[in-house]
């Protein structure tokens, strides 16, 4: 091309030169990132068909207005589900596509919660019943319970489901303004149906919150039924990001449902106006929530894991500095200031990984006890899911942010990926428990284990945590052997709750390492992140670690020093680690980000793309900047 330096050409690598550095195999490494040989196959088919299909474009979403963004949205959900249905994928294969489409839309809460919540809280009678209709789209379902007086406590819930026996129904009401359904995604425009939790009333008795299936809209027109109103809750953070989403407000004025609509597994009510409490937990009415928790921090591993390729590749690219005699300048990710900021959110995307593999494992197993009656590691499990998923959803809401900021002014562009990445992802934070109130509860099931188990947490943990847990140890006993009450020493149990499940991220991740991990160099790099993980938070909170005694100021000297000897062996193999994830270019939807690094004339190109860019006079200088320059002030038509 004309004028154009072979630095900016198409079609070259301009990471060749960093690809050419790394030492293990990437595609070893991709299987490791994946899972599995087959879920690698599985997901990078499926991203490659997303990537390549024009239907799925998303690069024009912040051009959007509300309602155009809207509607794309529910084309491309209709659309993916063409593609599901013609080229008939599996469950596995679908729920893939529906996360290369990168797009929140109801259908996240209808297969993320609504189908889950019939799995969990239904019958074997109402999972017959609904589950088929369900799983062939013919409902579309949401999962209503927070209100707009109530989201945290669920308990405090005001929605009233009082039992009729007179005619065999449930009456589903919201008795106050704030009892109105708040926030539930899919709710607002689209959802059918609802597992809407209520306080159940029997015979003038309350007997706490339940689910129940209430159906909405009409399946003829979409009209909202009689006694439904409901639509949606209005703008959200960010321009395109969750506005994709119609997150809803919904009224219930004295709405009847058949009695078998309520779902029965945990509790039932018998036609005679009889409740019945299986002897089960009556906390599996949470179980939902559960579920969801564990998926999130799943989630967590792919967002920051996409914020750091961008970030990395970006870092790898830009030059600035340091030229010697004319020769070119220093890459910024030589710059050891950005080292310290971009490889410790680099093994964070591995740690969480690794920790959402386990957990994963841990949700399939208390699953199975619940279905023996064995409901001895329900606290654990719920412990573990509710901390988990505030720790890495805050570290990763951080995190991507942190990588806007190591793009420098390029990063705050949307054309980088990375506003719209914080934007869909920031709520993470709040959705299914807000991370303060699910680290309470952490704190909570601490309390309970140290004065079950005396001052040792667990010794099932692998040696190089003994620092860690060492850690927890130190600040329960502070909180614990103090005589105040848990309110009142509530920030700093907190405190003790993330440092727990940091413990939990650290040993998990050197249990991995203790498998069969095959690939030249691969689990030598593993290790390498591994111990950037650990020792840069024993930096970070080394406070902490020094008032145990179990690590001297020496040590803590020797830990940043090693951190810098790590840095040092993460840098050659930096994009290939980020290779490693496997991502497409049009799932990152990052210019900065881009597979080939030539960054420059893209960014160039898409600036020119820009609405603002059809005319070289814009709308508007007639009217406002001419008579300004001219002098001519008069009052300005509004
Ligand atoms: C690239 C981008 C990728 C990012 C993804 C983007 C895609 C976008 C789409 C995303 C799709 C889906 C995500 C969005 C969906 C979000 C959906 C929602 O938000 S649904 C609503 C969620 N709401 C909550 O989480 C509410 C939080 N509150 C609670 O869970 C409870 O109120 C409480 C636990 C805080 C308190 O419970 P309560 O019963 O009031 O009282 P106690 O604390 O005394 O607990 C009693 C007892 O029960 C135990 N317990 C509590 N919870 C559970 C549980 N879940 N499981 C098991 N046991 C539980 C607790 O430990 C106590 O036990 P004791 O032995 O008595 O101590
Ligand atoms: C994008 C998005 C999607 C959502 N989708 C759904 C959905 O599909 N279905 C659904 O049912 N809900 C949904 N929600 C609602 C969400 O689950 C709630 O917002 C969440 O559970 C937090 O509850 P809250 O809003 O009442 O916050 P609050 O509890 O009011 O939190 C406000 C502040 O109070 C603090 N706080 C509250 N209680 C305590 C305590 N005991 N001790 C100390 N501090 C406390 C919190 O830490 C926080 O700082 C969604 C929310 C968002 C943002």
């Amino acid at each position: 091309m004309e004028g154009v330096g072979e630095e900016e050409m198409e079609g070259v690598d301009h990471l060749a030169h960093e690809r050419n550095k790394s030492e293990f195999d990437v595609d070893a490494m991709k299987i490791v990132w994946a899972g599995s040989p087959h879920a690698f196959d599985v997901s990078d088919r499926i991203s490659k068909l997303v990537a390549s299909d024009p239907g799925f474009r998303k690069d024009n979403r912040s051009t959007l207005s509300r309602k155009e963004l809207f509607k794309n949205t529910l084309r491309k959900a209709a659309y993916a589900w063409k593609t599901i249905v013609d080229l008939r994928l599996s469950e596995e294969e679908a729920a893939k596509l529906r996360f290369y489409v990168d797009e929140p839309a109801f259908t996240d809460l209808h297969w993320g919660m609504f189908i889950p919540a019939i799995k969990g809280q239904g019958t074997e009678e109402q999972q017959q019943k609904w589950l088929p209709l369900a799983y062939k789209m013919q409902i579309i379902g949401c999962y209503a319970q927070t209100e707009l007086g109530h989201g945290s406590n669920v308990q405090g819930l005001e929605t009233t489901a009082t039992f009729d026996s007179q005619t065999d129904e449930f009456i589903i009401h919201s008795p106050t303004l704030t009892s109105s359904k708040w926030w539930p995604g899919g709710l607002g425009k689209v959802a059918t149906h609802a597992i809407a939790y209520a306080r159940l009333i029997v015979g003038g008795r309350e007997h706490g919150v339940h689910g129940f299936i209430v159906q909405l809209r009409s399946l003829e027109d979409h009209s909202p039924l009689l006694g439904i109103t409901v639509g949606d809750i209005g703008m959200k953070f960010g321009n395109g990001a969750y506005n994709t989403m119609d997150n809803g407000v919904l009224q219930f004025d004295h709405v009847r449902i058949p009695r078998n609509q309520m779902l029965m597994r945990v509790s039932q009510v018998t036609c005679e106006g009889k409740y019945k409490q299986s002897d089960v937990p009556r906390q599996l009415v949470y179980g939902t929530m559960v579920y969801v928790r564990q998926t999130i921090v799943a989630d967590a591993s792919c967002a920051l894991s996409r914020a750091v390729c961008i970030a990395t590749r970006y870092s790898a690219v830009r030059r600035q500095f340091g030229s010697q005699n004319g020769g070119p300048e220093t890459q910024v990710i030589d710059y050891k200031t950005q080292q310290s900021r971009l490889f410790p959110l680099l093994a964070s995307a591995y740690a969480f990984r690794f920790i959402g593999e386990w957990l994963k494992w841990l949700y399939a197993d208390v699953t199975q006890r619940l279905q023996a009656n064995d409901f001895s590691t329900l606290p654990e499990a719920h412990a573990c899911t509710a901390g988990l998923k505030s720790l890495t959803t805050t570290a990763t809401a951080d995190g991507i942010e942190e990588c806007r900021k190591l793009c420098g002014g390029h990063g705050y562009l949307c054309s980088s990926g990375l506003p719209e990445l914080f934007a869909v992802y920031v709520p993470a934070c709040t959705y299914e428990g807000d991370n303060t109130v699910l680290l309470l509860q952490v704190a909570r099931f601490l309390m309970k284990t140290v004065s079950q188990l005396g001052s040792r947490l667990s010794s099932k943990k692998p040696v190089g945590t003994i620092a860690y847990m060492t850690r927890v140890e130190h600040l329960m006993q502070c909180r614990c052997g103090v005589q105040r009450g848990f309110a009142e020493l509530s920030a700093d149990l907190v405190e003790a709750a993330v440092a727990h499940c940091q413990l939990i991220v650290v040993s998990k991740f050197i249990e991995k390492l203790q498998q069969e991990i095959p690939g030249k160099g691969v689990k030598q790099q593993l290790e390498v992140l591994c111990n950037i993980y650990a020792l840069f938070l024993l930096h970070k909170h080394q406070g902490d670690f020094l008032s145990t005694g179990c690590i001297t100021p020496k040590h803590a000297a020797l830990a940043n020093d090693e951190l810098r000897s790590l840095y040092s062996q993460v840098r050659p193999n930096a994009i290939a680690l980020v290779d490693a994830f496997n991502y497409t270019d049009h799932y990152l939807g990052s210019i900065l980000g881009c597979y080939d690094g030539n960054v420059y004339p893209k960014l160039y190109e898409a600036a020119w793309k820009d609405p603002l860019n059809e005319s070289v006079v814009p709308d508007g200088y007639h009217l406002y900047i001419r008579p300004l320059l001219k002098q001519e002030i008069r009052t300005a038509r509004l």
